[in-house]
């Protein structure tokens, strides 16, 4: 977590539009975040790539504001699909190691960069679509429901064995941080509310319930939720396997991949002045709100993460998560 990583911008063509992707000067040589766009139909992808889980440390925090940006620099891009390139992680949330015994100086950094996700992602002038393939829970809702629209899997793929002993894979998403002994800070509580209303936030927030699709489509946290059942070669969508990054090239046949690939269409067809402007009418004012207590929230941020209370839930929390994943 330490080494120190350098977003590096490689562009290159492909097909219709150009692909660019950052990667790390860090011995792993791993790319952070993938970025493909298409010119032609004013959309792009952006697809979270840090393994195991998509959590977001301050590096890829800032790979993806980076990758955003440029995306929006280019004025023929009005959409975005916003992706993971694990099946079955959307995004596990913040990475609890920014959290543990965390460094004085880079604490700070590392708030800043989730606060700056937060407003590039919620205020970007791009219409956001998450295609939330996995997994979602704590920043990794936040990251969803900064987005315009969020389609979730229905779960059912990644089945062992067969017949009725077959293990089902349910996604969930939810502000799950009261479970780690945290409280979301007001921004991210207030994304809650304003997606699923007072009283269910209120209590997802207590309780820090993680939702399984169907319940998560039922009060309104995703908009959508599709099946992964890919479907037959004929289903193939035009555009979309050149919009994939190479990774995720077996994801032109996936049910979800494809509506939310349509759903960015729509969205790039709306005249962008009328949907940003329009865009800015709901989302301006809670921006408005966090810029004006950015710096109180960082002290208030460091001070209660560093306490020792907290900080022995934190690492309870990060042992138990180390010995189920051990136990596989
Ligand atoms: C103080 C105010 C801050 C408030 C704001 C936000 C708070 C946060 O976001 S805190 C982070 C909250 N996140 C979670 O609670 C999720 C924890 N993870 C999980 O529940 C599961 O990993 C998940 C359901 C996402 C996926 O389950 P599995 O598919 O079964 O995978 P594994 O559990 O085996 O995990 C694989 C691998 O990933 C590592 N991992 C998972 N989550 C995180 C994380 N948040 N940070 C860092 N690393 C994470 C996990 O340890 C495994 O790694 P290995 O042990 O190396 O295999």
């Amino acid at each position: 977590m330490n080494t120190v990583i350098r977003s590096q911008l490689l562009r290159f063509s492909v097909g219709r539009g150009q692909q660019f992707r950052f990667s790390t000067a860090a011995a792993n040589g791993n790319d952070l975040v993938i970025g493909t766009v298409d010119e032609t139909l004013g959309i792009a992808m952006l697809t979270m790539n840090r393994p195991p889980a998509n959590s977001l440390s301050l590096e890829m925090n800032e790979a993806i504001c980076t990758s955003l940006k440029t995306m929006e620099s280019n004025p023929k891009i009005q959409s975005v699909i916003l992706s993971s390139s694990n099946p079955k992680i959307f995004s596990a949330g913040l990475d609890v190691s920014e959290l543990v015994s965390p460094h004085p100086d880079r604490l700070p950094k590392f708030w800043n960069s989730l606060q700056q996700l937060y407003l590039d992602l919620y205020g970007s002038r791009l219409a956001v679509v998450a295609a939330i393939q996995g997994h979602a829970p704590a920043a990794g809702c936040f990251l969803a429901m900064a987005c315009d629209y969020r389609i979730m899997s229905s779960g059912d793929i990644g089945g062992e064995g067969g017949g009725d002993m077959k293990k089902r894979f349910v996604p969930t998403i939810g502000l799950n941080e009261t479970q780690l002994g945290i409280a979301a800070p007001p921004w991210m509580g207030q994304l809650l509310v304003r997606t699923i209303g007072f009283r269910q936030a209120e209590l997802a927030l207590a309780m820090g319930t993680l939702f399984p699709p169907d319940r998560a489509l039922s009060i309104g946290l995703v908009d959508a939720i599709e099946s992964e059942q890919h479907g037959a070669e004929s289903t193939i969508i035009e555009g979309l396997s050149e919009l994939l990054p190479s990774i995720s090239k077996d994801q032109a046949s996936n049910p979800l991949m494809q509506k939310a690939f349509k759903q960015a269409t729509t969205f790039a067809k709306i005249p962008p002045h009328a949907r940003v402007a329009s865009k800015l009418v709901t989302r301006q004012s809670h921006i408005h709100d966090m810029i004006a207590t950015r710096d109180e929230d960082t002290a208030h941020f460091c001070g209660f993460v560093t306490q020792e209370a907290v900080q022995k839930n934190l690492i309870a929390y990060v042992e138990a998560m180390k010995s189920k994943s051990k136990k596989k």
